[in-house]
């Protein structure tokens, strides 16, 4: 089986992409069996590793997921682990049939299994196409709690693969969900994605999906070059507002992210300002300074009809700009004048540009980011604990889960800042977004537990360090 490429293994597919994707596998000579053995040998690996020589439950069910059950079982079987089979309902598909006739151990009914070690969910996969009936629903949480590992096969049965919702209430969560062939969006997805545990993909030689959604992934970030100054390394001008603190944290972060020299306009200088901070009261000099590479404007704006113009004069600068907070609910259609922008909207404020735009805000996040996109020209960052960015050119991509800590004020105004600096150095939104958001995420791990959004923006040249080419 050829390796896929690091960025083929970074794609994320549709269920209708990963059936398309397989058929084009099978057109090219690889048979249903034999990517159901590679898929099952590959996951039967990973239980094993995880089983360490204890007893395994594995539950089939009637499609190729549970036909990759049965493969997993006898990998398991072949290797000497005590493993026993719970078969909940007969295999309707040949693939699974020809596994299932493979399989030398035991099969057992749920109800004579008692505490095991590791139990395998091979219910149901990507192919779940409504709730689960009671009888499998109760089957699978039976068994999930009487074992003291649980491993989900592809997705999580009870999960739907495209948008990560929870068909059923109160499923299990898991220890580990090893995901067959590509990712799936349920995988980087809420509700989904807070309950698989770690998650681990195998590679089964799925060829590249033109379109397709990718992973975020650690960006590669070149240090200065030998004969660099502070403007040729980026110059980013804040626009404060009513509130200049929010972009003291926003500052914060961004001098550590790689932005050569920041300067903030603001009507009244803040306490606390950082000496590498220049502070002007001049908002018109510093937009018209065209060393001023890009700008940020909406932490502490506030949404006064004053707030309001200084964001218009803002964009009519016409520079590359991070536009987030206040500003994203004072955005409007003509403000805007085709200058690279990155829009770092949450929920709410998502919302509002979609009353601003037009848009029914219908779907699911990442179709809601990429209609934003679209409407706006613009680089959407739609932030959450499963953020995703979306470009006016289709690109999507989704992000790891991050830290939960995150859900502390101010956080938001430190991701301005980094994605606003990054854009300062390279002037490309969509990379500046995927930069700074990764770098956001690293901070944040990288601090643990319970951290300020003061800390998580001093974090950031911690997070910058690992990117380093
Ligand atoms: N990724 C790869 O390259 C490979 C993936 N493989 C595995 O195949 C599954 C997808 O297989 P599929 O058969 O399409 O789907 P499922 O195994 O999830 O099961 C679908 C069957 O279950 C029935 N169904 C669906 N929902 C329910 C429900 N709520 N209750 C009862 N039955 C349900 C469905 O029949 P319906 O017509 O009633 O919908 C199907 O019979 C993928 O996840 C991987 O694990 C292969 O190994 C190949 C390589
Ligand atoms: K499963």
């Amino acid at each position: 089986m050829p390796r896929s490429s690091d960025a083929v293994l970074s794609q994320v597919l549709t269920v209708a992409q990963m059936r398309a994707a397989e058929e084009d596998l099978i057109a090219a000579g690889t048979s249903v069996d034999a990517l159901m053995q590679a898929a099952g040998r590959g996951a039967g690996e990973w239980v094993r590793r995880i089983a360490g020589g204890g007893s395994v439950t594995v539950l089939c069910g009637p499609g190729n997921n549970g036909g990759d059950g049965w493969v997993i079982a006898e990998y398991l079987r072949e290797h000497g682990n005590s493993v026993q089979v719970v078969q909940a309902r007969e295999p309707a598909t040949e693939a699974a049939r020809n596994a299932k006739a493979l399989y030398g151990g035991a099969v057992v009914s749920a109800d004579s299994v008692t505490t095991r070690d590791v139990f395998v969910d091979c219910l149901f996969g990507s192919g779940l196409t409504r709730a689960l009936p009671d009888d499998l629903y109760d089957m699978l949480c039976g068994l999930a709690g009487r074992h003291r590992h649980r491993i989900a096969i592809d997705v999580p049965s009870g999960i739907d693969s495209d948008s990560g919702v929870a068909l059923n209430a109160d499923l299990p969560h898991w220890t580990l969900t090893v995901a067959l062939g590509a990712w799936k969006h349920a995988h980087f997805a809420m509700p989904a994605c807070a309950a698989m545990g770690a998650t681990r993909l195998v590679d089964i030689g799925v060829t590249a999906v033109p379109g397709a959604a990718r992973v975020l992934h650690r960006p590669r970030i070149p240090a200065p070059a030998a004969d660099a100054h502070k403007y040729r390394r980026g110059m980013l001008g804040l626009v404060a507002g009513e509130m200049p603190g929010a972009g003291l944290l926003s500052a914060t972060a961004a001098l550590r992210a790689g932005a050569g020299y920041l300067k903030m306009a603001a009507k009244l200088a803040p306490a606390g300002v950082p000496p590498e901070l220049v502070v002007t009261t001049d908002v018109d000099a510093m937009l018209a300074d065209a060393r001023v590479s890009a700008l940020l404007v909406g932490p502490g704006l506030g949404r006064s009809d004053e707030a309001a113009r200084l964001l218009a004069r803002t964009l009519h600068a016409g520079r590359p700009t991070v536009i987030d907070a206040d500003a994203l609910v004072l955005l409007r259609p003509a403000m805007l004048t085709g200058a690279p922008c990155v829009l770092t909207p949450h929920e709410g404020e998502t919302a509002a540009l979609e009353r601003a735009f037009g848009l029914s805000g219908q779907g699911l996040r990442r179709e809601r980011a990429g209609a934003l996109a679209e409407a706006t020209r613009a680089v959407v960052v739609l932030k959450g604990p499963d953020t995703v960015i979306a470009g006016p050119g289709g690109e999507m991509v989704v992000s790891p889960r991050a830290s939960s800590w995150l859900s502390v004020a101010g956080t938001g105004d430190v991701l301005a800042g980094t994605i606003a600096s990054r854009l300062a150095t390279n002037g490309q939104a969509l990379r500046a977004a995927e930069e700074g958001l990764w770098l956001h995420g690293e901070a944040a791990r990288l601090c643990g537990p319970a951290f300020t959004a003061g800390e998580l923006a001093h974090a950031v040249q911690a997070a910058l360090k690992e990117c380093l080419e």
